[in-house]
């Protein structure tokens, strides 16, 4: 303890939130608020005051709110994030004599004891406050000590004295010189709103050609935009769009051998004609690139580019820096995997060579080569696979530049390496949503998202499906299952993304049954997809894309409310808004072959509705409306009819 700290008495701790003991910052967007509650307390019977002290990051000057006391000597304060940038907050706590004073004054008042001492007390006080208030205060305090040292009516002077006016005035300018402060300034973070609302849609440029056997270019990618966004979506994202390695090019379903005229994985990047900042010379050149992601942006879309930091064997980068790549005795690399699966095509970096410094700078250059060329978004493949420290070291660094960058954390692993690369800097993140299938298991998911620490650093993105990730749900359920597990993607992340045309399409066949690998996978062939086909999938995601955009409720994943149902294959839960004006209740059939039913209970009590009200539930994807009355309520789902209700409560 420092000789400074001797006389101060109150007590600060378990502030929250805070990441790591404050070693990473609280995510928030702008428009959001953050909660900060702490446990504060003094020795003895001495009231204490405590206040929430915050800051933007580039300012000098605090402000400082006083902190709710909740009981149990744990207190709460809220601030609006209305700018994005960084912030920084604290707790400060102290004894407030005054307080005390007051709540003496008033027990011995009440008990008609006799006041004068207490008078003389208490007109110490306000005059000592009164020092230090502005000119005007120092006036109002002043006159009330008068009275206090002159009293004509007791009964008068007690009232003023405890009036909310003397009170505020005696917070503002009471003896705060031993007010203690928390040992940690904390970080919050607040970045742009698509961070939490975003609906991404995937797509391989070079399947956007109409003409069969033709590869797709920007060109026809531009021409793609307003099927985009009539679906709905916000963000378009490319797999890599860089020449693609002839070394070890893989062939048709994964195979180690290709074929000559098989164009390879997008992800094995690297050619003679260039690596990380060069454009697939079939997909167009820069300028294309650039009027495409500058079309879009005017058509509401943003392109997000796949940021997979490998190397096929012809990457120019193994020839100018070999160190870059760790080299076995027999003059080989091992290719690069993602146990169990083998990427036969790529290297990977080593990012233990001792030029590690030029390396990073390198790396870092790729992501700026793209932010000059309109791209905000990025997805980062296999995040998992580099060192975290290179990606907070690289996110930190993009962000301080360009506060407005988004990636996308690809890391399909182990949690606690999920989270961390979440905590380090990572915007959103994919997650296991794709295979949590039961209620039981979707309400224990959205539970560990949204009620635990993780809903502080951690924003979770739900894919139904992924070019790598054909989930036996889909595979099995069929249409049904393609429409429950989007609208369930949409309904309860505020982030969802789909790998598009097969999605739309309702393609589920399996490369091999018990596999998750699609059949005659887009990774290692062009395809020619019917952009026009209307299917009911496509219809279901239209409507649904358009229900999030107009619902506010579903803008966010923090408000989750899991409703009651009879039949556990029945899927109920709620959103509102902080308004309390926008209120959706989602109810889902899991069962993609059988019709449910059951009854479904309202959560009213959080909708803020009482047991007795009498509403209507208007589907937003049917149309259909029923006014209700009770909070247990009939719901019939039959799975090839609509396995979804979509209802705002009217
Ligand atoms: O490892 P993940 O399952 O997270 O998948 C991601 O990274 C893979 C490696 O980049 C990528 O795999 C594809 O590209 C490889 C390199 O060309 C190729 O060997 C694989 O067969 C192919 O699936 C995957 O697509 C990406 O999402």
């Amino acid at each position: 303890m420092q000789e400074s700290e001797g006389r101060k008495r109150a007590i600060i701790e378990h502030v929250t939130p805070q990441i790591n003991c404050g070693q990473f910052p609280i995510k928030r967007v702008v428009g959001e608020k953050i909660t900060i509650q702490a446990d504060v307390f003094g020795d003895g019977h001495d009231a204490v005051q405590v206040s929430l002290k915050y800051r933007p990051l580039s300012s000098q000057e605090w402000q400082e709110i006083p902190m709710n006391f909740l009981g149990n000597d744990h207190w709460e304060a809220s601030f609006s994030l209305d700018a994005p940038g960084k912030y920084e907050y604290t707790v400060a706590g102290w004894i407030d004599h005054f307080l005390t004073w007051q709540k003496g004054l008033q027990k011995k008042f009440d008990a008609g004891q006799d006041l004068r001492v207490e008078f003389l007390i208490g007109a110490q006080l306000i005059e000592e406050a009164a020092e230090r208030a502005p000119e005007q205060e120092r006036a109002m305090l002043y006159e009330r000590a008068h009275f206090l040292r002159q009293p004509s009516n007791m009964s008068a002077e007690v009232q003023q004295v405890l009036s909310p006016e003397v009170s505020r005035l005696m917070t503002l300018y009471g003896d705060k010189s031993e007010s203690g402060i928390y040992k940690r300034t904390l970080v919050v973070d607040v970045e742009r709103k698509k961070a939490l609302f975003s609906s991404w849609y995937e797509l391989f440029p070079r399947s956007a050609s109409q003409e069969w056997g033709k590869h797709g270019t920007f060109k026809d990618c531009e021409a793609l935009i307003p099927h985009v966004v009539r679906m709905g979506f916000d963000v378009l994202y490319l797999p890599p769009i860089h020449p693609i390695g002839r070394a070890f090019r893989k062939g048709k379903n994964n195979n180690v051998t290709s074929q000559p005229g098989e164009p390879g994985s997008p992800w094995a990047i690297g050619a003679a004609e260039g690596g990380h900042k060069a454009i697939h010379p079939e997909l167009g050149t820069v300028e294309d690139f650039v009027s495409f992601v500058n079309k879009a942006r005017e058509s509401g879309l943003e392109i997000a580019l796949d940021l997979a930091l490998q190397c096929s064997q012809d990457h120019p980068y193994v020839k100018e820096h070999p160190d870059w790549f760790k080299w076995r005795p027999d003059g080989t690399v091992q290719y690069a995997e993602n146990p169990p699966k083998k990427y036969q095509d790529v290297l990977p970096i080593n990012f233990e060579t001792e030029d590690w410094q030029n390396l990073w700078y390198e790396l870092k250059s790729i992501v700026d080569y793209w932010i000059d060329k309109g791209v905000h978004i990025f997805r980062v493949d296999n995040p998992h696979t580099k060192p975290f420290n290179f990606w907070e070291w690289l996110i930190r660094e993009v962000r301080n530049e360009h506060p407005q960058i988004i990636f996308l954390s690809e890391a399909f692993t182990r949690p606690r390496v999920m989270e961390r690369l979440a905590k380090i800097g990572f915007t959103q993140s994919y997650t296991y949503y794709t295979w949590r299938n039961t209620a039981y298991e979707i309400k224990q998911y959205m539970t560990e998202l949204t009620k635990t620490d993780m809903r502080e650093y951690f924003r979770p993105n739900f894919w139904p499906n992924t070019p790598d990730i054909l989930p036996f749900s889909l595979q099995q359920g069929g249409e049904p299952a393609f429409i429950s597990r989007l609208v369930m993607a949409a309904t309860l992340s505020s982030n969802y993304g789909l790998y598009g045309p097969v999605y739309e399409f309702g393609i589920n066949a399996p490369m091999t049954p018990g596999k998750e690998e699609y059949l005659d996978s887009e990774k290692y062939e062009i395809k020619l997809w019917d952009w026009n086909a209307e299917t009911k999938i496509k219809d279901v995601m239209i409507r649904i894309n358009r229900v999030r955009r107009e619902n506010v409720a579903l803008q966010t994943t923090w408000n989750i409310e899991f409703a009651d149902t009879d039949n556990e294959r029945l899927l109920a839960y709620a959103k509102m808004d902080d308004a309390r004006t926008n209120r959706m209740l989602m109810v889902v059939n899991l069962d993609p072959y059988h019709l449910q039913a059951g009854y479904v209970k309202v959560p009213l009590y959080y909708f803020g509705m009482n047991p007795g009200s009498s509403y209507v539930v208007h589907d937003l994807i049917t149309g259909a409306r029923y006014n209700w009355h009770h909070e247990w309520n009939y719901i019939e789902l039959h799975p090839t009819l609509m396995p979804v209700h979509v209802f705002r409560i009217e």
